[in-house]
């Protein structure tokens, strides 16, 4: 499949192009996923033969803001935040006359494709609360460097190649934003801020069009992992609309309590933390150790190990088994 993006010479970059960087050459092999502006590709280095994912990105006069060079901010900062680091490592990158190019490690599947393979096409709670602690962990490591992400969702999170199988990666920050000014002052919120990321996990305020802050990715995140392990999903997950979504989101916190996690034998614990994150307001600091814990107690609730082999390492029966 070809990608939008051309090469210096005007050919689409696809399958079999080379592209060259000043420290080596690189052969696409598949493409991972396409937008507008990019796309991403498996590449191999021609030397090494190491495989790597390639995001590319067309260079264009009007854009203001390139999404490409925000990830390379984001991630060069972030690399080496903890030993099981949650962000891809940069191994490249270059500036061609019509595009750039960045390297970065190659990751797996989505916790959105994991999720849609399993029978009930959620995760076990188990897999569930353990992929979604990491998630969490992320966030934590990219609000520690004063930047929200502002699009959490299953399909923005990956797991790792061969000893990585059971590290989660976030991915995509396109739309993420320095919410610090400097190490401890955050920036003054915009009176009204346009809509932006996903409507079926964006907050209430996004909705709202307020300034988005480090709450409005947890409550993204939350959402994130109810979209993980209730079988029957996400209350809103039909509705397109934005308008009906937000009525159904602010009903799931009157009425309609109770809906949003209905099926879940740890309901009252991640209640708990839907409280605590309503509860806050856009400058706040995240207690992100009292979520963690909450949701270990969630797991002893559900009688589950965390320490378990995750859906995706368990090998799956052949049909009628
Ligand atoms: N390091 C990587 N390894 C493997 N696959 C990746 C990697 N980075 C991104 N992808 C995949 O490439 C696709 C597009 O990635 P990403 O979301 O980062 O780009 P995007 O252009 O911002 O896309 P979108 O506009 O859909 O959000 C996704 O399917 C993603 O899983």
């Amino acid at each position: 499949m070809a990608s939008e993006i051309e090469d210096d010479d005007g050919r689409p970059i696809k399958e079999g192009s080379i592209l060259v960087s000043a420290r080596a050459k690189y052969l696409v092999h598949t493409l991972l996923g396409a937008g507008g502006f990019g796309a991403v590709f498996k590449v191999r280095d021609m030397q090494s033969g190491e495989d790597f994912a390639m995001k590319i990105e067309k260079k264009l006069e009007k854009r203001k803001h390139s999404k490409l060079k925000m990830e390379v901010a984001i991630l060069k900062m972030v690399s080496n935040e903890r030993e099981n680091s949650h962000f891809v490592q940069i191994v490249d990158r270059a500036k061609k006359e019509k595009f750039f190019f960045l390297v970065m490690t190659l990751v797996g599947k989505s916790l959105d494709d994991l999720k849609k393979e399993q029978p009930e096409k959620v995760f076990s709670v188990g897999t569930g609360i353990g992929s979604a602690m990491q998630c969490l962990e992320a966030v934590e490591d990219l609000h520690k460097y004063g930047f929200i992400h502002r699009d959490l969702k299953p399909a923005n999170y990956a797991i790792g190649t061969a000893d990585k199988i059971r590290t989660v990666y976030i991915l995509d920050f396109g739309i993420a934003r320095k919410y610090l000014k400097d190490e401890s002052t955050v920036k003054a919120p915009r009176v009204t801020v346009g809509f932006k990321g996903t409507i079926r996990f964006a907050s209430l305020a996004c909705h709202n069009n307020r300034e988005l802050g480090p709450k409005d990715d947890v409550e993204s995140w939350l959402y994130l992992l109810v979209d993980l392990i209730q079988i029957s999903g996400l209350p809103w997950r039909r509705l397109s609309d934005r308008n009906a979504v937000k009525k159904v989101k602010e009903e799931c916190r009157g009425d309609r309590r109770g809906e949003l996690l209905q099926d879940l034998e740890c309901k009252e614990e991640l209640s708990t933390i839907m409280e605590y994150i309503d509860n806050l307001s856009y400058s706040d600091k995240i207690d992100y150790n009292f979520i963690y814990d909450t949701l270990k107690l969630a797991a002893k609730i559900c009688k589950v190990d965390l320490e378990d082999p995750y859906d995706w390492e368990v090998p799956k029966k052949p049909a009628g088994q």
